[in-house]
């Protein structure tokens, strides 16, 4: 008997046909096991040789990660309400991850956030894989500016909101700068951080987009300084366009601190301009090393012609090494 179907195992010449079509059952559920067992092997090997697909159910493993330790958290970051103390149970959340993909984190310069003081941090934003950067420095009472298209994603939604985490509207310029200045008030009051994207958006392209304003006016209307953080190019281990994700190591430098005590809203082009050389600076600069580490494997990488001329690789300049450490999932 094969799954509830009484049967004999060899068929017999001598058979009904009611028999014969017996054997057709028991013939159909053994492929049917035998499919089954097949595409799981077939998914395995297209995993480990097609780039592709590894890339896909890489991605898909992000979001539903996210997604999950949203819908699990959720819960418990409501009890304590809308709280920047939520940020903990994100930034405990999102720890792991780099883990299952293999990625080494190395930062550089965390000690400048090593303060007591409230500040705003900008950063470079090539994609949603920043938010493991992120993690590794955020500092306590730090909340991230996102766009408002988040708060609509479930409960991934939930957990931003009760994280405290403030929302623009990138499409309503006027309530996004209504927004900003509300956050320099309520940042010296409440005591926390911000986290923001000038670039507003996610950008692998060779060079950082055109910063927006809004980080720097928040700076300067809080008079709080700014921290720059640059994330080292993703090229080596991910890449969007060319479906890839590889284990790799991704270099987080911490800037020194920017002042903007005594500045007004008159200096903010000023300030963002200088802002954005120092970390486009220091992105050419890791952008070198990583490109030497390429070179040396895949010679003529397409982001290196070009990338970072004249930088020269400053001491102690990170390093793109392969990871083999980690697992990848
Ligand atoms: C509980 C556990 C759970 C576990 C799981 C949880 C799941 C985790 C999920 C999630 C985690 C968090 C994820 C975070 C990551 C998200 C990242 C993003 O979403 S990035 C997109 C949003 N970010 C931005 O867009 C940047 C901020 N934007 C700006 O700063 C812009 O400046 C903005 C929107 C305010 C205006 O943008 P404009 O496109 O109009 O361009 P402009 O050039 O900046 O401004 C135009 C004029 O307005 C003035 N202006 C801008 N801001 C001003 C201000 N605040 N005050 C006065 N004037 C201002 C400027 O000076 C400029 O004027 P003049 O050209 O200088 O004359
Ligand atoms: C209704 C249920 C829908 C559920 C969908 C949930 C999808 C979960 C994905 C989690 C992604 C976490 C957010 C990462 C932050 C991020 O990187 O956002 C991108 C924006 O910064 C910039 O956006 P864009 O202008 O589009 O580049």
């Amino acid at each position: 008997m094969l799954l509830g179907i009484p049967c004999a195992i060899h068929p017999d010449p001598g058979l009904s046909s009611s028999a014969s079509s017996c054997w057709g059952n028991m013939m159909d559920v053994v492929l049917l096991h035998g499919l089954l067992l097949l595409l799981p092997l077939a998914a395995l090997l297209l995993y480990r040789y097609n780039a592709t697909f590894h890339y896909f159910c890489k991605v898909a493993f992000f979001n539903c990660w996210i997604i999950a330790m949203a819908t699990l958290l959720s819960p418990f970051a409501a009890l304590r309400g809308r709280s920047v103390e939520n940020m903990k149970l994100l930034r405990a959340a999102i720890l792991p991850l780099k883990h299952f993909y293999g990625i080494k984190m190395q930062v550089w310069g965390l000690e400048h956030l090593n303060t007591e003081e409230l500040y705003v941090i900008v950063s470079n934003h090539q994609a949603a894989l920043d938010l493991m950067g992120m993690v590794e420095i955020i500092p306590d009472r730090c909340v991230p500016i996102a766009k408002k298209e988040i708060l609509y994603m479930g409960t991934v939604g939930w957990a931003s909101w009760l994280s405290g985490i403030i929302f623009v509207d990138r499409y309503k310029r006027e309530d996004a700068i209504n927004v900003i200045s509300q956050t320099a008030r309520t940042m010296q009051r409440e005591k926390f951080r911000v986290w923001i994207f000038p670039e507003g958006t996610r950008n692998q392209d060779k060079s950082m987009l055109p910063f927006k304003r809004g980080a720097f006016h928040l700076a300067v209307q809080a008079q709080v300084p700014i921290f720059p953080v640059v994330f080292s190019p993703y090229w080596d281990f991910f890449s969007s366009k060319e479906k890839k994700f590889t284990s790799g190591t991704c270099t987080i430098q911490i800037l020194p601190k920017v002042e903007t005590q005594g500045l007004s809203s008159t200096d903010v082009p000023r300030l963002t301009d200088t802002v954005r050389q120092a970390m486009a600076d220091a992105f050419a600069e890791m952008s070198v090393s990583c490109c030497e580490d390429q070179s040396a494997e895949h010679p003529q990488h397409p982001h290196c012609a070009g990338v970072g001329a004249g930088a020269g690789r400053g001491t102690g300049s990170p390093q793109c090494e392969e990871n083999t450490t980690g697992t990848s999932n």
